[in-house]
C-alpha cells in the first residue's frame, strides 16, 4: 500500500514536534536530523509521486516545517499547555523570538514592567517562562534548589562555563569557594590600596578639566579599579582619558549580541560553527589570555583577587585551577566593572537632578572625610548613612542587572509553588526586580522618585516635595530589595563593589561641586538606558568646579 505524502510528512512532522516537546533537543545533530534529515529522507522515497525532484523538494520541505511550526504554535497556545491559565501578550505565548526582539529595542525591563501592570503579578513571557511581581516569589526563585536557565547558556567559551554561568550546585560551590577568602578582612584591605590609586588618578584627571561625560569617566575608573584589584594590571584608562585596550567596547558590543542571544540559547549551537575572527568575544578572549600571562610571569607577590581565586602561596606558588581562575577572573572585570560604573552614573544623574540632596550627601563627605583627605578608608564608609542610602536609592530604582534572573523548575520534580503561584515542571521563571523595586507595596510612598530618605530610620520623613509624612506611613519592604541577587549564586564581589562605589562618590564629590550642562541630553538620559545582559548607557555631560 503507498502512502499519501500528505499522510506522510503530516505523520513525520508530528513524530517531529513530539521529539520536542519531550526532549526539547538543541544540539547540531539532533537538529540537522529532525529539520533536514527527516524531509530528505521523505523526499528520497516520495519523490516517485512527484513530476519532478525540485516539486517534491519543494513541497515535502514547505509542507514538513510548516505542519511543525502549526503543531508546535497550536500546542503552546492551547488549553493542554501547562501555562495556558497565565496570561501574557500573543507573540510571546508563541515564540522566544519574541523577547528577544524587545530585547534588541533596548527597553526589555520597561516592557516587562508594562506587561505586569497589564497582566497582574505573574505573566506568561515565554512559551515556557513566567515572570512574577511579587515579594514573597523572590525567597523560593533565588535563595532555594532552583538551577539557572537556559538564558545562561551564553556565559562560557569554548564549552566552559564561568562562575555565573556555572548551573550544577556541586560544581558552582567548589568554584566559588575561594571567594570567601577573597573577601576577608585582610583581602578588603589590600584591594583598598588599589583604589585609593584608582580615585586618586580620576581626581587628578578631573582636575585640568572642567566638563566631562561622567558616564565615561565612571567606567575608567571601574576598569582601571578591576583591572589592578583581579590582575595587578594596567589598563591605564584615566590616565589616556579613553579605552586603551578596546576591552570596554568590546564588552558593550558582546554584551548587546549576548543579550539578544541569551533568550534563544539554542542558536548559540549554530553561531559557535560561524567565523570568530575580530569578533568581541575573541577580542575579550584575546585580552584576558594577555593579562592572565602577565599576571602570571609575576609570580604570587601581589595580593589581588587572582591571588585567592588560584590560592596563590608564597611557599608552593600557584595551587588549583589556573584555567578557572583565570576565567573567573575574567567574568569578574566584566560583572564588576560596568554594574558599578553604572550605578555610579545613575547616582551622579539623581544628585544633578536634586541639588539639595547632592548638597546634603557633600555635607555628609566633609564630615567625614575633611577636605584633602583619603576617602577609601572603607570602615569609615559604611558609616556614612545618607551616602549608603543615596546609593541603595539608585541600585533600588535601576539595579544594574535590569532584567530577571532567571531560574528553572526542572522536569520531573512534579511543578513547585512559588510565592502564592503553582510553576509547572519544565519551565524558566523569574522575579522581576525592576517592577519590584518600583511597586508601592513594598517602597511606598513616590515608589518611582529618587528619595534616598526611605533608607534612614526616622519618625516623619519630609518628601522632595516638602510634605511630611509619620512613619507610618512609609513602606519600605527590604527583602524585596535584591539588586545583588540573593543565594547562593548571589553577586561574589558585593563588597567590593561597595567599597568601590562609596570611595568614587566621596573622592569626587570631595573635591568637586558638579552641575548639569546640556538639558537636553541629561533630561534623556533615563530614556536612553538600554537592557541587554548588563545595562548600556548613554552620555552623562556635566561641568566640574573644584571646591579647594
Ligand atoms: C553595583 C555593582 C554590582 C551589582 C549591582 C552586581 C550585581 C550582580 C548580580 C545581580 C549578580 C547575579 C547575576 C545573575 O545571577 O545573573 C552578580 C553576580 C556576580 N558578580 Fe556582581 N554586581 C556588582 C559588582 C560586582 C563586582 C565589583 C564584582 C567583582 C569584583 C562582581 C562579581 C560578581 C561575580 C563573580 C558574580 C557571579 C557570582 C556567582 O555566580 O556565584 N560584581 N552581580
Amino acid at each position: 500500500m503507498a502512502f499519501k505524502p500528505s499522510t506522510l510528512t503530516f505523520l513525520a512532522s508530528l513524530t517531529g514536534w513530539w521529539i520536542y516537546h519531550l526532549f526539547e533537543p538543541t544540539d547540531l545533530l539532533s537538529t540537522s536530523l529532525l529539520l533536514l534529515g527527516v524531509p530528505t529522507v521523505l523526499t528520497t522515497l516520495l519523490q516517485v509521486q512527484f513530476t519532478s525532484l525540485v516539486t517534491a523538494v519543494l513541497a515535502i520541505f514547505v509542507s514538513y516545517y510548516f505542519i511543525l511550526l502549526a503543531l508546535v504554535t497550536g500546542y503552546r497556545l492551547s488549553p493542554f499547555h501547562p501555562l495556558a491559565q497565565y496570561p501574557g501578550p500573543l507573540p510571546g505565548k508563541m515564540s522566544k523570538l519574541w523577547d528577544a526582539w524587545m530585547t534588541a529595542k533596548g527597553n526589555h525591563h520597561q516592557y516587562v514592567r508594562a506587561l505586569h501592570d497589564k497582566y497582574g503579578d505573574i505573566v506568561r513571557i515565554g512559551p515556557n517562562e513566567l515572570s512574577i511581581r511579587h515579594g514573597d516569589a523572590i525567597a523560593p526563585i533565588l535563595t532555594k534548589d532552583l538551577r539557572k536557565g537556559p538564558y545562561y547558556d551564553s556565559r562560557q567559551a569554548d564549552g566552559k562555563p564561568a562562575l555565573d554561568g556555572i548551573r550544577d550546585f556541586v560544581e558552582h560551590a567548589a568554584r566559588r569557594k575561594p571567594w570567601t577568602k577573597a573577601m576577608s578582612i585582610s583581602a578588603m584591605k589590600g584591594y583598598s590600596e588599589y583604589l585609593t590609586k584608582t580615585v586618586d588618578e580620576l581626581v587628578q584627571a578631573l582636575e585640568v578639566r572642567q566638563e566631562v561625560d561622567i558616564s565615561d569617566w565612571m567606567t575608567f575608573a571601574a576598569f582601571d579599579f578591576m583591572g589592578e584589584m583581579i590582575f595587578s594590571t594596567e589598563f591605564g584608562m584615566i590616565k589616556a582619558g579613553k579605552d586603551t585596550t578596546g576591552i570596554w567596547h568590546a564588552l558593550e558590543e558582546g554584551t548587546f549580541a549576548a543579550g539578544i542571544l541569551s533568550h534563544i540559547p539554542w542558536i548559540l549551537n549554530f553561531l559557535k560553527y560561524s567565523p570568530q575572527g575580530g569578533s568581541a568575544f575573541v577580542v575579550l578572549q584575546t585580552i584576558g589570555a594577555r593579562i592572565a600571562k602577565q599576571r602570571i610571569e609575576a609570580g604570587s607577590n601581589k595580593r589581588d583577587l587572582f591571588h585567592y581565586l588560584v590560592s596563590e602561596d608564597e611557599s608552593t606558588g600557584m595551587k588549583l585551577n589556573i584555567e578557572a581562575a583565570i576565567s573567573d577572573g575574567m567574568m569578574s572585570i566584566i560583572a564588576g566593572s560596568d554594574t558599578s560604573a553604572t550605578n555610579l552614573t545613575h547616582l551622579f544623574y539623581f544628585l544633578l537632578k536634586n541639588p539639595k540632596m547632592k548638597k546634603r550627601l557633600q555635607e555628609e563627605i566633609d564630615r567625614v572625610f575633611p577636605q584633602g583627605e583619603e576617602t577609601a578608608d572603607y570602615t569609615k564608609q559604611s558609616e556614612m548613612p545618607y551616602l549608603n542610602a543615596c546609593i541603595n536609592e539608585a541600585l533600588r530604582l535601576y539595579p544594574a542587572v535590569l532584567l530577571g534572573l532567571q531560574r528553572r523548575v526542572e522536569k520531573g520534580t512534579g511543578g513547585r509553588m512559588i510565592g502564592p503561584f503553582f510553576v509547572p515542571e519544565g519551565t524558566q521563571v523569574s522575579a522581576h526586580l525592576f517592577s519590584l523595586h518600583r511597586d508601592p507595596r513594598y517602597f511606598y510612598p513616590i515608589p518611582d522618585t529618587f528619595w534616598p530618605d526611605r533608607w534612614l530610620t526616622q519618625s516623619s520623613y519630609t518628601l522632595p516635595s516638602g510634605d511630611t509624612i509619620p512613619s507610618t506611613q512609609l513602606t519600605h519592604n527590604k527583602a524585596v530589595f535584591n539588586p545583588f541577587s540573593a543565594g547562593r549564586q548571589s553577586c561574589a564581589g558585593k563588597l567590593i563593589a561597595w567599597m568601590e562605589m562609596r570611595a568614587i562618590m566621596c573622592g569626587v564629590l570631595q573635591k568637586f561641586d558638579i552641575d548639569p550642562i546640556n538639558g537636553s541630553e541629561f533630561e534623556s538620559y533615563e530614556n536612553g538606558l538600554v537592557e541587554v545582559y548588563i545595562t548600556h548607557r548613554g552620555a552623562l555631560p556635566l561641568r566640574l568646579k573644584a571646591r579647594y
